[in-house]
Order: structure tokens, then sequence, then C-alpha cells
């Protein structure tokens, strides 16, 4: 199968007119929609329940985006025997038929591009560029892992040896478990469910609860590019009980989870636990939160450092396992820095995502909402609060970008992973403290420096430790096939999605030796 080489799916500029007009016209279409209801599929069927997970938009808090079936442990027990149903026929199809699906899948997902950045715009309170972003990373993993599954069912280089004829070839794990975030509705779902699919892996994909109705929307969309049945069962419910059952089941046979730290310990764990007739040792890929720093030193453009600062911490309301939560700052160049982001925090526009103006949405939930606002109350406490601290769940839930300074490195919110709009400033006597600081935490996801002199960087690349390390840039933001993403420590397994060694860990190598 010939495709061309992989490129990134360009983003949408909305400050052209027709892309202003097309972006208008989609919200308006998605919420003529508002409201319908989405089955579960299991086996390739469309299966309802009595109970609905009923999907809220985040800024209008009485508003329903759509309502989902609900799963139980007896539709988990029938996606599971489904999924192995499947697997036989699935895995045994040439890795181009595998990949063809995706690259249908992503024609799809291409064609309707605005009309799922709006289903995100309301159902994740997404800004128009971040869920414009979002789908394009989508459109990006189906692009990338099909390109990747092609090349790994090339023959594997081998040794030669005199009088053998020996071969090495990857094939998949069989039925499995993927347990995306609600954060990169589109994109991680996508990402986590097609990586092992086009391996020759068959899943149940169990949304989160709060963006099911965009998990339905890639079903839809899976379903019309050809997957066939049983090879992606949808199973929306509650983690803890459908999410627990599959985990712990004897026949899962690998889990794909990208999420909490909490939540992703619990899964590790249980996973490990061998189930009476359990056969195999469960592969875990657990993808887990952050506590991100951006590093500044002296030699920075501090312009360039306040901006970065500034849309990693507030970018999506600070609702990414990438997002800037430490700005760690050395001391000669710490007061200009942190009054240049107080300046430019103090100009983000906060409000409802559907306004083109926005730039900060609301966080995506009550539960999220409070827990933002007691960190809040911690940081009063920890450090001197010089912008927003404000919140207002009256219509939806919406908080003032946050910024402390004067932070310790050991206060709670310079420790804990808040996952919304608020940024601490750490004051660093000088470049090794400032290292220090950002490594004194147990994650270990993305990071950032800001500086000139060439040294520091140099020593930066090799002293923090971190999955995905950016240089003068953003801390946020990674691109498929551009920069693999993974983090290490408790950020989780490092699976790097987008990169070339991600489909290896739902794939297990065998070597065959013929003695001629
Ligand atoms: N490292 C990464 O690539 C990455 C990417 C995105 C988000 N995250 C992290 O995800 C978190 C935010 O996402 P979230 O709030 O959806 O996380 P979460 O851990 O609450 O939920 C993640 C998924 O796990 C499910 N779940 C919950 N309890 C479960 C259980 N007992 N068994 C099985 N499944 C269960 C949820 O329904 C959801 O689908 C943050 O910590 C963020 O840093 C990490
Ligand atoms: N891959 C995204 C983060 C995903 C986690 O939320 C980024 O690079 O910003």
């Amino acid at each position: 199968m010939a495709v061309p080489e992989f490129r990134n799916e360009p983003l949408t500029d909305f400050s052209q007119p027709a892309a202003h007009q097309a972006m208008t016209e989609a919200l308006a279409q998605v919420r003529a929609q508002f409201g319908r209801h989405y089955p579960l599929w299991i086996g390739g069927r469309a299966v309802d329940t009595p109970e609905r997970i009923v999907s809220y938009n985040p800024g209008r808090k009485t508003e329903v985006v759509g309502t989902v079936a609900r799963a139980t442990r007896e539709h988990a027990e029938q996606a599971l025997a489904a999924a192995w149903e499947a697997f036989g026929p699935w895995s045994r199809l040439p890795a181009s038929a595998r990949a063809a699906v995706l690259f249908r899948a992503a024609a799809i997902m291409r064609r309707r591009k605005l009309e799922l950045a709006a289903w995100e715009v309301y159902e994740a309170g997404k800004t128009w560029p971040e869920a414009d972003a979002d789908v394009a990373e989508a459109i990006d993993f189906l692009e990338y892992y099909g390109r990747q599954a092609l090349r790994l069912a090339e023959p594997q280089p081998v040794t030669p040896l005199a009088g053998e004829f020996n071969e090495t070839f990857y094939i998949p794990l069989g039925a499995g478990l993927v347990i995306p975030p609600w954060n990169f509705p589109l994109a991680i779902l996508t990402g986590t469910t097609v990586g092992p699919v086009v391996a020759g892996n068959t899943v149940i994909l169990k949304p989160a609860s709060n963006t099911p109705v965009i998990g339905a929307k890639f079903m839809e969309i899976m379903i019309e590019a050809g997957i066939p049945a049983g090879v992606i069962n949808f199973l929306p419910g509650p983690g803890p009980e459908v999410g627990d059952y599959l985990v712990a089941h004897p026949r899962t046979r690998f889990v794909n989870f990208t999420g909490s730290m909490e939540v992703g310990l619990r899964i590790y764990e249980q996973a490990a636990r061998r189930q009476p007739g359990q056969i195999w040792l469960k592969r875990v890929v657990a993808e887990m939160g952050g506590k991100d720093a951006i590093v500044v030193d002296e030699s920075a453009d501090l312009e360039e450092a306040a901006n970065g600062i500034v849309v990693s911490a507030f970018g999506f309301q600070g609702q990414k396992c990438s997002a800037c939560s430490r700005a760690i700052v050395v001391d000669g160049v710490y007061d200009e820095v942190l009054q240049r982001v107080v300046e430019k925090t103090r100009q983000l526009r906060v409000g409802q995502a559907d306004d083109p103006a926005t730039q900060v949405g609301p966080v995506i939930d009550q539960a999220a909402f409070q827990k933002i606002m007691r960190y809040i109350e911690i940081g009063r406490g920890e450090g001197r609060l010089v912008v927003g601290g404000q919140g207002d769940d009256r219509e939806g839930y919406f908080i003032q970008p946050t910024v402390f300074a004067d932070v310790d490195g050991r206060a709670t919110i310079a420790q804990e992973e808040i996952f919304g709009p608020v940024v601490a400033f750490i004051r660093a006597r000088d470049f090794d403290h400032a290292l220090a600081l950002a490594n004194d935490t147990m994650y270990g996801l993305t990071g950032s420096v800001y500086a000139r002199d060439r040294y520091k960087l140099e020593r930066a690349k090799h002293e923090f430790h971190v999955g995905n390390l950016y240089f003068n840039r953003k801390c946020t933001g990674a691109l498929v096939g551009v920069h693999p993403f993974g983090g290490w420590n408790m950020s989780g397994t490092d699976a790097k999605a987008g990169g070339p060694d991600y489909l290896l860990w739902f794939m297990q190598p065998k070597s065959v030796s013929e003695k001629l």
C-alpha cells in the first residue's frame, strides 16, 4: 500500500471570515442536535439501556448536550466476548486493510472537522482554537498510526546465520480495554483506541463520562469508515463499576489508560493481580498527570517567557496534563517576569466557549470547580495572590486565571496537580536551584526552559527529568509524529503517544527459526 508521507493536519485560521462563518454555522447545527440519545455498540449492534448518562454543557450547566446509554457489568461481559470473537478475523487481516479503515476515518473527520470541533466547544468547554486543535490531533493519530502499522508489518532485521532461516515479526495481543480522559475528548480517545486496533487488537472503549457524546461521534465515524463488528465496542459507563470489572477480568489482555494518577495507580495494581483462569501478564499503559514547570533563566527573552507561561498555564483553563502549573524564575528576573505575566493574565477574556472572543472557558464540572477553588483557598495561605482567585458557578463553571507569587517549592499548590487555571511562581536563587526545584516533584511529564545561554540549555537537556522537554517555547501542544508524548515517574509509563514506538505497546514480537 503506497501512502504519502505523514504531515500534520493544518489548524483552522478563524481570523479568516470564511472559516469564522463556517464555525458559526457548525455551532448552530450542533446546537440544533442537542438532547439526542446515543446507544452502546457491542459486537456491531446498537444497544440501549434504561439508565442514561446525561452530558451537560459546562458553560451553561443546565443545558443537556445529549444522553448516552449507560453500560452495566452484563454489557461489559458481552462486549469482552464480542471483542474476542472479532479478534481472530481482524488480527489475520493484512496491516494494509486495517490501516485503510483508519485512513477512511481520517478523511471523514476532515470533512466533519468544524462540526466535531463544535461538539467539543459545547461538551468540553473548549475555545474554538483548542477544539479545532483537538480534532486535528485526532486526524493525525489516524494517519500516523496507520502508517506505523504498515512499517511494523515489514520484515524485522535479524542477523543472518548459515544453515538457518530466521525471522522476527510482531503479532497483536488480543482484546483489551481503552479508558481515555475527557480533556482531549476526541484526540486522546481516538489515539488510544486506533493505536491498539490498527496493530490487530480488538477493544472495549469506555469513554469518560463528561464527554460521551464526542465518543459516540467517534464511534459513528469508525462504523462509517468500515470497522468490522466487534473490533471497537463502545461502552460508556461508570469507571468504578464497568472499568474496575473489566480491568480485573481474567480475559482482558491489556489496558490502555490515560487519566489521573489516582485512577492510573489503581488500574496498575488491579491489573497486576492474577485472576483465576488468567494465563497472561496484562499489558498496562498508564499515562497520568503532571506538575509541569517552566524555568526562566536570566539569559531568557522575558517577553517570550511570559507569553509561554500564560499560554501554557491557562490554555483550556489549565486542564492539560502538560499545563504549566509552576513558573520557576531565577531571582534576577523574577519580578519582571511576574509583572509581565500578571499584566497578560489580566487581559485574558473569560467567558462562554462558543463566543469566539473567549480565551478562557469553563472548567469541566462542579467537582472540578470545587476542587480548583479549594486549591485556590490553600494557595491564599501558601503564596501572594497577585491576579485572579475568583470563581463563579452560577451559570457555568468559570474560574478567573490565577497567579500566586512567592510560593515555596514544597507547598501543596507547588506539588499537587490542580488541573485548573492556577500557576505558582517560585523564586530560584540561580539556574542550579531552578533545575533542582523543577525536578522536586513525583511527576515528570513536560517542562520548558527559557534561556539563551547554550550551556544552560545543554545542562537542562540532561538534568531536567521529564518525558517532554521544550526550549524557548510553551510546554503544551505536542504534535503527533513531531513530539512523541509521555511522562516519567508518577506521570506514567511513557508510552510516547504519537511516536514510532507506540504501537509496540500493543504487540508482541515472535521469532521463528528453521533449520535449512
Ligand atoms: N499523561 C497524559 O498523556 C495525559 C493526557 C490527558 C490527561 N491526563 C491526566 O488525566 C487527568 C484528567 O482526566 P480525568 O479527570 O478524565 O481523569 P480520571 O482518572 O478521573 O478519569 C480517566 C478515565 O478513567 C475512568 N475511570 C475512573 N475511575 C475508574 C476506575 N475505577 N476504573 C477504570 N476506569 C476509571 C474515567 O471514567 C475516565 O474515562 C489529569 O490528571 C491529567 O493530567 C494525562
Ligand atoms: N498532548 C497534550 C497534553 C495531553 C494531556 O492533557 C499537550 O502536549 O499539550
